[in-house]
């Protein structure tokens, strides 16, 4: 299996600012994304996400094919008009669930198109604010034996912390818009609880950079 992760962010390392504004890249970094997702066979994102920005999750910009959907949502929150669940019967959608979702919901979201996997949950390597959150390593075992090899993760900043305390992320691509959004409230890049100490800090290998001419910088980084 293949993990690579991928975010926007700005100068100050936020990913959208403190009232939920996440257009941070330019239209010609979306249409990055957008070639990546083709390449992809999954794209997966936190629940959060979905709430905040009610994604689509396609390769509309570019030509090719859309990757499974995937989103990891413990308590089965995830909208019934959300723009996920509203082409659920058209583009491959898996909900990521534990036993906290409730089955009535687990029920109307197979009914509208999507998989549902009940995962156990994960103890490990989680943030004090995801105490009881899907097992992400299980999930990832799964998705493997479901034949999804190449998977595209794209945040937030609190599964973006899961996954790389995990060890389950090979690359990390980010754009790094030439703004500062502030505000200590403001999701960044990576949230979770975090090292006490730099030392112990996840490494990374910087393997390419790009500068762009809407100013942004591309850095792509190997997962040491
Ligand atoms: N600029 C960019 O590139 C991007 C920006 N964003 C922005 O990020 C923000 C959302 O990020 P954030 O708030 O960090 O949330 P996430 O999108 O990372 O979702 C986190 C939630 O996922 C659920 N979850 C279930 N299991 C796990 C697990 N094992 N580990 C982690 N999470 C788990 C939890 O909710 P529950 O307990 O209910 O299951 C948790 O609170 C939005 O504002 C969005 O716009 C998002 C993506 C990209
Ligand atoms: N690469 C990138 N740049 C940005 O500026 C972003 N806001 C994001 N966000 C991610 O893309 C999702 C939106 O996808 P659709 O356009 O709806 O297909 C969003 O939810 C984030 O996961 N990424």
């Amino acid at each position: 299996m293949r993990v690579i992760m991928n975010g926007a962010m700005t100068v100050d390392g936020k990913i959208a600012t403190a009232s939920g504004d996440s257009k941070i890249s330019s239209k010609e970094d979306l249409v990055r994304v957008h070639k990546l997702r083709a390449t992809v066979d999954a794209v997966v994102v936190g629940i959060s996400t979905i709430l905040a920005d009610d994604p689509q999750l396609t390769v509309r910009l570019v030509k090719g094919k859309n990757p499974t959907r995937i989103i990891v949502d413990s308590r089965g929150r995830i909208p019934i008009d959300s723009q996920i669940m509203r082409t659920a019967s058209k583009i491959k959608t898996i909900v990521a669930v534990t036993d906290q979702a409730p089955e009535e919901k687990i029920h109307k979201l197979e009914d509208m198109g999507a998989k549902v996997l009940v995962i156990s949950e994960g103890k490990k390597g989680q943030s004090a604010a995801v105490p009881h959150g899907v097992n992400l390593k299980e999930l990832f075992r799964r998705l493997e034996k479901m034949g999804l090899r190449r998977i595209l993760v794209e945040g937030g900043g609190e599964l973006n912390w899961s996954l790389l305390r995990l060890g389950l992320v090979d690359e990390l691509t980010v754009t790094i818009a030439p703004r500062i959004a502030g505000g200590r409230l403001a999701t960044t890049l990576v949230e979770g609880d975090g090292f006490d100490e730099i030392a112990q800090g996840i490494r990374l290998k910087l393997v390419k950079v790009e500068r762009k001419k809407t100013g942004e910088l591309l850095l792509r980084y190997r997962l040491l």
